[in-house]
């Protein structure tokens, strides 16, 4: 088994394992550092819990997606999956950008370095990609689809014109909303299943600890992207962006 992300170690502890944080304002040092621990158990909390809760309906449409429901069961025809890869590449080199300009913003040390670490990842799940292209002839620089277009652009736009906290929100559901699928169909997937790298990849602890540590610096920032009523309406929208990429990959190859 290949982990497409590094991350701390740690088993999850349920839903609501860590500490509510007051809704704004940079807290210090050693309450970062605890926040740290306490997120790298791989559950979402506080209001990265709140808003995962908010969107449900579209988690649960994800995990119900045939194209999800094909990998899970691995009779997804190859040529869809083949076409997902090739624009998940595409738009994996974008969400590392919005990664290093999130760097370049960060308030403090310890959210530059969290930001460092999940951009590492990224690069890491790229790798995930280029194995596939060596197996199966996935090309990795495709025409962005009209999905892979809209999703990026929105990701680089947040990115370019917001502050950490709205970087956070728009980028976490990728995150979280992944760690979500994995874990889901761990227990799913067959031996055989030729997908089974991918639901591995993503249902690792790891990817949930990294996932954690992005909804960390969201729940730490978001007093300055407008609170938790000016972050919902950028993580709604990548969760609708997320379906979109799967509805195109279904519709597609
Ligand atoms: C579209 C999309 N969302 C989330 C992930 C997880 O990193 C991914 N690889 N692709």
């Amino acid at each position: 088994m290949m982990n497409g992300r590094s991350g701390q170690e740690g088993k999850g502890q349920g839903p609501g394992g860590g500490p509510d944080r007051p809704p704004s304002g940079p807290p210090s040092g050693r309450q970062q550092e605890r926040a740290g621990v306490e997120q790298g158990a791989g559950e979402p909390a506080g209001l990265a819990a709140e808003l995962w809760r908010q969107n449900q309906d579209l988690a649960a449409a994800c995990l119900d997606h045939p194209f999800v429901q094909g990998i899970a069961r691995g009779d997804l025809p190859r040529s869809k999956f083949i076409w997902y890869v090739g624009q998940d590449a595409t738009y994996l080199e974008s969400f590392a950008r919005a990664y290093a300009l999130a760097i370049a913003k960060a308030p403090d040390r310890e959210t530059m370095a969290t930001f460092h670490r999940l951009l590492e990842g990224v690069l890491q799940e790229l790798r995930l990609h280029h194995g596939y292209a060596a197996r199966w002839g996935a090309g990795l620089h495709p025409e962005p689809s009209l999905a892979t277009r809209a999703y990026t652009g929105f990701l680089l736009d947040v990115a370019w014109s917001r502050g950490v906290g709205a970087i956070a929100a728009a980028m976490t559901p990728c995150m979280r909303l992944y760690a979500f699928l994995g874990r889901s169909l761990l227990d799913r997937v067959a031996p055989g299943n030729p997908y089974r790298e991918w639901v591995e990849t993503y249902g690792s602890p790891d990817f949930a600890a990294l996932a954690a540590q992005l909804e960390g610096v969201l729940n730490r920032w978001h007093g300055e992207a407008g609170g938790p009523a000016g972050v919902a309406p950028l993580y709604r929208t990548a969760m609708e962006l997320e379906r979109a990429f799967f509805d195109a990959a279904w519709h597609a190859g």
